[in-house]
């Protein structure tokens, strides 16, 4: 695992909009391979999604190569709902870069079979070669997509119900309503990402400072999916100082002294 810590979500946003156009870029993708993207929602990504509009009118990358994966999709409210990940996407992000269309996959929450649509996504990722890099993001319970406390480390694309923790934080896209927050979730299931090639979490603000202490510094827990990253092969966390602010101080500069070696260290990648 990788820790970068910058000063604030500005600076989460430049190095993660970066990091995704040099991993497009130096994978060269073409008609016959493309780049997999895995692609969260949220507040916390949205300065990236800015980043990478920009970056891609001034020229320095192209996603018509590019298939994406989103990480999950409420059940409940219709796909154009202005709260939907479907609409999230297309007004943050596709809408503004040259995405064909048809390489955009969005779980559909209300599909009339919802396990099954669950099984395709999962069949489709795995037609598209699997995903080269998942971007996600982590709620203050520590969960990775809807992988809600509690879920199997294993878990696949599935229903879930979100804890009373996520209606709560969520519901300040529903006119602070709980009861508008939908309740249940379609979602990519730790398994999911863990098969990725490559994983980046974006994590800032206080409120997320003991997520981020519970997946640096505990164990493996399904109580905080975040940490089930400790097993994956290529994990990068990009956080800012708030979020590090439950680290113990020797986590802290520990992870701050490799920075620093990877800064002055032209050929290992920062
Ligand atoms: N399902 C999403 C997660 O994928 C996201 O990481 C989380 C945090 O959102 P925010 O970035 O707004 O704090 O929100 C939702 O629960």
């Amino acid at each position: 695992m990788r820790l970068v810590i910058l000063e604030d979500l500005d600076g989460v946003a430049e190095h993660a909009a970066k990091y995704i156009i040099k991993q497009i870029n130096s994978f060269n993708p073409s008609a016959e391979n493309h780049f997999v993207l895995g692609l969260p929602t949220g507040s916390t990504p949205l300065g990236a999604y800015k980043k990478l509009i920009e970056y891609y009118k001034a020229g320095e990358v192209s996603f018509k190569y590019v298939t994406t994966f989103n990480m999950d999709e409420y059940c409940e409210i219709p796909r154009d709902h202005p709260e939907s990940y479907h609409s999230f996407m297309w007004n943050n992000l596709f809408k503004h870069i040259d995405i064909p269309a048809e390489n955009v996959n969005l779980l559909d929450g209300n599909a009339e079979d919802l396990m099954a649509e669950c099984d395709q996504y999962e069949e489709k990722i795995l037609k598209a070669g699997g995903i080269d890099l998942f971007v996600g993001g982590v709620g203050v319970d520590g969960h990775l997509a809807f992988n809600e406390p509690g879920s199997s480390l294993v878990s696949r694309t599935r229903v879930k119900t979100l804890a009373k923790s996520t209606v709560d934080a969520n519901k300040r896209f529903f006119n602070n309503d709980e009861v508008q927050v939908p309740k249940q979730a379609l979602t990519v299931g730790v398994g999911t990402i863990m098969d990725a090639r490559q994983v980046m979490i974006l994590i800032t603000g206080p409120h997320k400072a003991y997520a981020l202490k519970m997946a640096v510094e505990e164990g493996v827990s399904h109580m905080w999916t975040l940490s089930a990253l400790q097993q994956h092969k290529k994990v990068l966390f990009v956080v800012d100082e708030d979020a590090t602010s439950e680290l113990r101080v020797k986590t802290y500069k520990y992870f701050k002294s490799l920075q620093d070696c990877f800064k002055q260290t032209s050929h290992l990648e920062f």
